[in-house]
């Protein structure tokens, strides 16, 4: 069982989760982020997604990337897009070779918001997220902006909404004993990183 970073309130544990991530080189940071990528495309639900959302990493994230690398043929990617109605969710706009980026209000790449390119939240079948700490129940941590609750709201009102799976990316000093559920907070169903693969209460098989 390794140990796990204790419960403390959500500043100071961001900082000590930044502060191991930065300490890690960036060929640690491609081997683990390998690894947990590896977790997640062995599985039978990577498999069967077509419409996968990834990030681009910054500030020592983990990084999705190598997913495309494990692509198979009929898979599309997506990527968040901050809302051109700032309204505080994401869009999500295809990925591919024609994809033309620019930096958003964060400084983080995203490719132009197309109407034509973004499909909304509910179609994507595998969603991969960003996060800074997760629990053994799902609960997630996010830089603070809340951009991935609002945008998946509809995940802890209907019965119905199972999809699109949320899978958080993650090293594995990212996992906190215990964080404290917000009512706004919408679960993870799974986490992958370079040491686990977890799936939380949510009945997928
Ligand atoms: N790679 C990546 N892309 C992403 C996200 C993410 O977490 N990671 N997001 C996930 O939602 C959205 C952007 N959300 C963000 C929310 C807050 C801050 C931010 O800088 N907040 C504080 C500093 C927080 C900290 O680092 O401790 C600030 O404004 O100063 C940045 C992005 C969309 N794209
Ligand atoms: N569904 C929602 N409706 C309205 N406000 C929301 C909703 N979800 C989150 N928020 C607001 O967003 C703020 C930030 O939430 P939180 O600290 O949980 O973000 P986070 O999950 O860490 O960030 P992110 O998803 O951007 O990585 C909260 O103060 C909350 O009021």
């Amino acid at each position: 069982m390794p140990t796990l970073i204790p419960s403390l309130p959500k500043p100071p544990l961001r900082r000590t989760i930044q502060r191991q991530r930065s300490a890690l080189s960036q060929p640690e940071q491609i081997q683990l982020s390998q690894q947990a990528v590896a977790r997640l495309t062995a599985q039978r639900l990577f498999r069967n997604a077509r419409h996968i959302a990834l990030y681009l990493p910054v500030r020592g994230e983990a990084d999705p990337r190598s997913v495309r690398h494990r692509a198979l043929p009929r898979q599309h990617f997506y990527l968040p897009v901050l809302s051109p109605f700032r309204d505080g969710r994401l869009w999500f706009v295809r990925w591919d070779k024609s994809t033309r980026f620019r930096l958003n209000r964060f400084r983080i790449p995203e490719p132009y918001p197309h109407y034509r390119q973004h499909r909304p939240a509910r179609w994507l079948d595998l969603v991969i997220a960003p996060l800074v700490a997760f629990d053994h129940t799902g609960t997630r941590m996010g830089m603070g902006g809340g951009f991935y609750d609002r945008t998946f709201a509809f995940k802890r009102c209907t019965m119905a909404s199972l999809r699109p799976y949320l899978c958080g990316l993650a090293y594995h000093f990212q996992q906190a004993e215990s964080l404290t559920r917000q009512p706004w907070d919408v679960p993870l169903d799974l986490v992958t990183s370079d040491s686990s693969f977890f799936r939380f209460n949510t009945g997928i098989y």
